[in-house]
Formats: C-alpha cells, sequence, structure tokens
C-alpha cells in the first residue's frame, strides 16, 4: 500500500492564508500591525537561511518583521539588553531568539528573559508549565505544525497510540503533551529506550524527531501508521554529484511511506508548518496584548 503524502507545503500555505486575513483585519479594524522580531547571535549559514526565510514570509503576510544581527562573541548581558528593549516594545508582539546559541551564552537564561507573552517559540518556563497543565500558552511551532497536520488528517486522535522518538525541549517533550491533549496514549521514545523497533510498531502515530539521518526504517512501522518526519538532515549525495548535498528526513522515506497510511515527505512536511507556525503564534500573541478575541484555527 503506498502512503497518503501530507503535504505540508500545501497545507503551511492555509496557514499562512488565514494569518494574513487575521492580520488586515487587525489593520483595518483596530489599526494595529503585528509584529515579529527575530534575534540571530553569530553566522551560522543555516541559521541565516532560515532567518531570511522567516522575514520574507512575515512580511508576506503583511505583518512588520524585526531583525537584530549580533556578533558571535555578543556578551550575555548585550544579548539580554536587546531582548530587554523588545520586550519593552509595543510594536513587537513576537520575539524569537534563533537557536543554537554560540556557547559561551546560557540559553536557558536568555529564552527566560523573554516576556512570555511575546515567547512565539514557547520555550520560556512558564509557557512550557501551561502547557503542561492544558492552560493557554504560546505553543512551540515544530509541535503546533506537526498537531495541526494530524488533527486535519485523523479528524479526532483521541485513544490512537503516539510514540515520540526524541525528548527534546523543543519538540519532543511539547509534542508528546500535545498529543496527551488530545487523548492519545503517548510514549516518549529516545536513545536509551529498550527494544525500540517494537516501541514504534505500536503506534498509530510515530513522530521521529532524534536528528539522525533515516534513522527509523520502514520494518518499524505499523501497518497504516501515520509518519510524522520531524528531521532536517543535510547529507552528501554523490548521486547528484560531487559535492552535492541533499535534505533527508529522520525516517528512511522510501521503506516507511510503503507500510505508513500516510507520512510527511522532507522538504516539504514539517519544516514549512513551522514556520507557518510561528506566524500564527505572532497573531495570537497580539491579539492577547490587545485583549482581542484569539485568532480561529491558529492555536492548538
Ligand atoms: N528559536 C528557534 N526557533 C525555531 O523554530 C528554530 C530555531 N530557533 N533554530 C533553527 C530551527 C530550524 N527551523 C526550521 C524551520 C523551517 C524549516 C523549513 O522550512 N525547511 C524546509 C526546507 C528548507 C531548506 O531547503 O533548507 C522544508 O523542510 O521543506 C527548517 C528548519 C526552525 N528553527
Amino acid at each position: 500500500m503506498a502512503a497518503n503524502i501530507i503535504d505540508g507545503k500545501a497545507f503551511a500555505a492555509t496557514v499562512r492564508e488565514k494569518v494574513a486575513g487575521h492580520v488586515a483585519r487587525l489593520k483595518e479594524e483596530h489599526d494595529i500591525i503585528p509584529g515579529l522580531a527575530v534575534v540571530l547571535v553569530g553566522e551560522d549559514p543555516a541559521s541565516q537561511v532560515y532567518v531570511r526565510s522567516k522575514g520574507k514570509q512575515t512580511v508576506e503576510v503583511g505583518m512588520n518583521s524585526f531583525e537584530h544581527k549580533m556578533d558571535a562573541d555578543t556578551s550575555e548581558a548585550d544579548l539580554l539588553a536587546v531582548v530587554d528593549t523588545l520586550n519593552n516594545d509595543p510594536s513587537v508582539h513576537g520575539i524569537l531568539v534563533q537557536l543554537p546559541l554560540p556557547g559561551h551564552l546560557n540559553e536557558d537564561l536568555i529564552i527566560n528573559s523573554i516576556a512570555p507573552e511575546k515567547d512565539v517559540d514557547g520555550f520560556h518556563i512558564s509557557n512550557v508549565g501551561l502547557l503542561g497543565t492544558g492552560q493557554k500558552s504560546m505553543v512551540p511551532c515544530t509541535p503546533l505544525g506537526c498537531l495541526m497536520m494530524l488533527r486535519d488528517y485523523h479528524g479526532s486522535l483521541s485513544g490512537m497510540d503516539a510514540v515520540v522518538i526524541g525528548r527534546s525541549n523543543i519538540v519532543g517533550k511539547p509534542m508528546a503533551q500535545l498529543l496527551l491533549g488530545d487523548s492519545c496514549t503517548v510514549t516518549i521514545a529516545h536513545s536509551r529506550t529498550k527494544d525500540l523497533p517494537d516501541v514504534v510498531r505500536r503506534a498509530d502515530i510515530v513522530v521521529a524527531a532524534v536528528g539522525r539521518p533515516e534513522m527509523v526504517p520502514g520494518d518499524w512501522i505499523k501497518e497504516g501508521a501515520t509518519v510524522i518526519d520531524v528531521g532536517i538532515n543535510r547529507i552528501p549525495a554523490p548521486e547528484k554529484g560531487e559535492g552535492k548535498m541533499k535534505l533527508v528526513g529522520d525516517v528512511d522515506y522510501a521503506s516507511c511511506a510503503e507500510r505508513a497510511g500516510a507520512i510527511t515527505p522532507v522538504p516539504g512536511g514539517v519544516g514549512p508548518m513551522t514556520i507557518a507556525c510561528l506566524l500564527a503564534n505572532t497573531v495570537t500573541a497580539c491579539c492577547r496584548a490587545n485583549g482581542l478575541a484569539e485568532p480561529e484555527g491558529l492555536t492548538a
């Protein structure tokens, strides 16, 4: 059986359209323009690509985009000062500090210095706690995008067996919380999990978020399961020519697609949804900051 392909790229376009609609309404009815500030420390080429892409999409949906580029040797105090300025700037509704940060900077400290209501990444300890207790929060963009695709494909997720492979704070843990919130039976698997293949074989929903290229083979996938591939790994592609690279996920797409009922591709799956959800979170933050109704269809 060939799996249905869950087209994250197309889905992300519909999310951005909804965002653009809300942005237009905010401007027209309330004279408010949502603003997203992205802080990039250092010159990691991949990060620069993502930041550019975020800025471009932010402007395309009609929001204001603010970019703060800082040197790789920026001090913690200087970075905290920039975050403080953004926290106090009423035209900024969302703040994202691009991760990973250079090693001399304390990531937790920086993230927790962002005003929780502007923390559109959903990484602040307050938002983590709110999500874990089922209260209104900012939800991390990648898991939110995965949840939107799963709900769209399945309708209700209630009672499904979900296995999340990976226990990171930015994907695995919040993903598990969201699936639990939708009444899945959730297992978080990781590098020390015993009998990982058998654990994954129980799953109706597999979310792979480990950052290891093509580590999940098709024979771990239950017939008909839904596979969400969060991995974005750049690996050599000698078949495309000398020195060429390609993007692959954390699952072996060809063999998993043979057994899955549905699967997200890489590229064109979770990645585009992550950025779309960042824009969605910024609109949500803007509405909350102004005491306006939550935008429909953009929150968990
Ligand atoms: N504070 C913070 N928040 C983040 O959300 C964050 C971050 N730091 N640091 C880096 C990672 C990475 N990330 C991606 C977003 C979209 C794609 C994406 O759209 N990927 C395309 C392919 C892009 C390509 O060709 O390279 C796709 O999967 O189709 C990828 C990666 C967000 N991140």
